[in-house]
């Protein structure tokens, strides 16, 4: 895990610079060719929102969701709470700097230690209560970010529950054949707050590389204004696999598919790889929901979906053990576990955590 205090200084200043240092130069960004496909809009209200969502999910791992009842305005003042709180000078942010072994406060995003380069952001994760690291950034008074972000996770955790109930039912699954769904509030809600400054040469960095997210679902809201976020669209017969942008849409949240949902729907659905791009003219704010599991959670398919045509396509284990494999493979996590004949990988037995990343 970085943390910001790794590597000083540079992270706060980044939107003073008239070039992208070495260390934040990336190549190879145009790995894939650019799609001007459109991702999926479902909205959640209408009576065909499940069959929807399941093509979506299918043909995507991902999709912009309305009608979810979240308030206009509830996405607007998460918004200005995210910019204030980065907008604080540096030296308040590291006070609330993530330290080692803990997995929420200031930092860059968790993925950025598989790198050499660094990313174009800075990172916030709040894990359950906001309020021990808002009173490090604020000490005087933190009652309305606090209040914005526990809102929130109550009406995004119950919006979780709701898609990830209609991709089961899209699946023909029903609520006993998985028994823990309802156990999902029980989770302590994570949320990644993003935020990527204007970049001189925006070619030559990344705000965050591409990863897919190891949660059920993650639920994004992206502020308005330039785009950021791009994901991958896997080949098909319209093309080759190919990296689409996901414009922001005033009032709609993205759903991204990840790697829990690939391995208990048995890899009838996809995780989605993703990465977030900068731009020169406007900074950017991201909200991300990561939907997790329940504590000792054990990450195998649903018995309902193995027959004897359908064997299970990825080997069970629990979810410490899931994460700490996916610390050390990363990217070639779910490969891995899709492979039974190759050399076990010997991991630490690691605490229960609730990295999403
Ligand atoms: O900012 C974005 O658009 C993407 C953020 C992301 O992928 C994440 O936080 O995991
Ligand atoms: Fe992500």
């Amino acid at each position: 895990m970085s943390s910001l205090t790794a590597r000083p200084l540079h992270q706060f200043e980044l939107n003073t610079l008239s070039h992208v240092p070495d260390d934040y130069a990336w190549s190879a960004l145009n790995d894939l060719p650019h799609g001007d496909d459109v991702v999926p809009v479902v909205d959640l209200a209408s009576p065909d929102a499940v069959g929807h969502i399941g093509r979506a999910c299918k043909e995507w791992g991902a999709f912009q969701v309305t009608g979810h009842g979240i308030p206009i305005h509830l996405l607007d003042r998460v918004e200005a709470q995210t910019r204030l709180l980065f907008s604080l000078p540096a030296a308040r942010k590291l006070k609330a700097a993530r330290g080692p072994g803990s997995l929420s406060g200031y930092g860059l995003a968790n993925t950025s230690s598989f790198y050499s380069n660094i990313f174009w952001s800075e990172g916030f994760t709040i894990i359950g209560s906001p309020r021990d690291d808002a009173r490090k950034l604020w000490p005087e008074d933190h009652d309305e970010y606090c209040c914005v972000m526990e809102e929130y996770n109550r009406l995004i955790s119950d919006l979780s529950g709701r898609l990830l109930r209609a991709m089961m039912v899209s699946l023909g699954l029903r609520e006993e054949d998985m028994d823990w769904a309802g156990l999902l509030r029980e989770a302590d809600p994570v949320l990644q707050l993003n935020y990527y400054p204007v970049c001189p040469e925006p070619d030559r960095a990344i705000g965050i590389a591409h990863h897919t997210d190891s949660s059920f679902i993650t639920i994004l809201h992206q502020s308005g204004g330039e785009s950021g976020l791009q994901l991958v669209h896997r080949e098909d017969t319209a093309g080759p696999a190919r990296w689409v942008t996901v414009p922001p849409r005033r009032g709609a949240l993205v759903v991204n598919v990840g790697d829990l949902c690939e391995i208990v729907f048995n890899g009838r659905i996809r995780s989605v790889m993703h990465r977030a791009i900068v731009n020169r003219a406007q900074t950017r704010v991201s909200v991300a929901f990561f939907c997790g599991p329940p504590p000792r959670f054990n990450v195998a398919p649903i018995e309902k979906l193995i027959g004897p045509g359908e064997p299970p396509a990825y080997r069970a284990m629990s979810w410490p053990e899931f994460l700490s494999l996916k610390r050390k493979l990363y990217n070639k996590t779910l490969e891995y576990l899709r492979s039974p004949e190759e050399e076990p990988v010997h991991h630490e037995n690691t605490a229960y955590m609730t990295n999403q990343r």
